[in-house]
């Protein structure tokens, strides 16, 4: 049996599209998985697979190449709307996404961000008890969730730090067990920051746009940038605009690549 899919980007942040539409397909954690393996599968940071929805146009599920199932993923939101014609409210399990076309490509309405370490009870009581929650250079972190959760570090210059090895350390800090996607940033000037994620369950990528959300609306909220920044990734660049009480809007580019088939026993489906 043969499995249709589309291999799209959002900067970099690569994508394996099923649109469980087509034809319906059970997608799990293992599959998603073995089809995300770049080297016995397609390769992919996240695997998306696109559903009929009775609230939306569609929905829209993510799992990241570790299988993990989450909530959001702002750069696979800009692709399932270019995939769809543009225009489109995808349904996600953080709430419904409103998505159209605009100059810079496609434009999400992220819905309103959440501040703080209350979802997180064990670093929160570390937090209030004024311990430091530091792992080597990395400290004084900011806590945000934009339908996922991350944390945020204003450093020197994020391409001094070594992600790859601080990255997984934090991901996987018993302080945070339903783990965390890790944003490392550098303010250039009010209009512009520079900005590194480790993501949970992917490791490094080129590009994040729940990190993107997540570290423009920490810099606002803090009055280093103003709204709307540029936020430069390794893959490109991404506009966030946010006032307080508001949602985040995330503009950027969307990337078809191919189309294809796999066999579907060549992941041991
Ligand atoms: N690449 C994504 C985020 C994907 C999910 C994340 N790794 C998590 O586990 O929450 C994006 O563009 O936002």
């Amino acid at each position: 049996m043969t499995l249709r899919f589309h291999k799209m980007h959002g900067l970099g942040n690569d994508f394996v599209v099923v649109d469980g539409r087509e034809a319906p397909v059970a997608i799990d954690g293992a599959l998603a998985r073995a089809m995300a393996d770049r080297h016995r599968g397609i390769g992919c940071d996240q695997l998306i697979l696109i559903e009929e929805s009775p609230h939306a146009d569609v929905a829209m599920r993510i799992f990241n190449a570790d299988g993990s199932e989450v909530s959001a993923c702002g750069n696979a939101t800009r692709c399932v709307a270019q995939l769809i014609g543009g225009e489109a409210t995808i349904s996600t399990a953080a709430g419904l996404l409103h998505a159209s076309r605009t100059e810079g490509g496609i434009s999400v309405d992220m819905g309103e961000p959440r501040f703080g370490w209350e979802d997180i009870p064990l670093a929160f009581a570390m937090h209030s008890a004024g311990l430091p929650l530091a792992w080597e250079t990395l400290e004084k972190p900011w806590a945000i969730n934009v339908g996922n959760p991350h944390v945020v570090f204003f450093v020197e210059d994020c391409d001094a730090v070594p992600l790859e090895r601080l990255g997984p350390l934090i991901e996987h800090d018993p302080v945070f067990p339903e783990r965390i996607n890790v944003n490392v940033a550098t303010i250039v000037d009010r209009g512009h920051l520079r900005l590194r994620v480790w993501e949970r369950g992917a490791g490094l990528t080129r590009a994040c746009g729940t990190g993107a959300c997540a570290t423009g609306v920490i810099a606002m909220l803090q009055g280093l940038v103003d709204s709307p920044v540029t936020v430069s990734l390794p893959g490109g660049d991404l506009s966030i605009g946010w006032a307080k009480g508001e949602s985040i809007r995330m503009t950027g580019p969307a990337t078809h690549v191919f189309s294809g088939e796999a066999e579907l026993a060549a992941f041991g489906a």
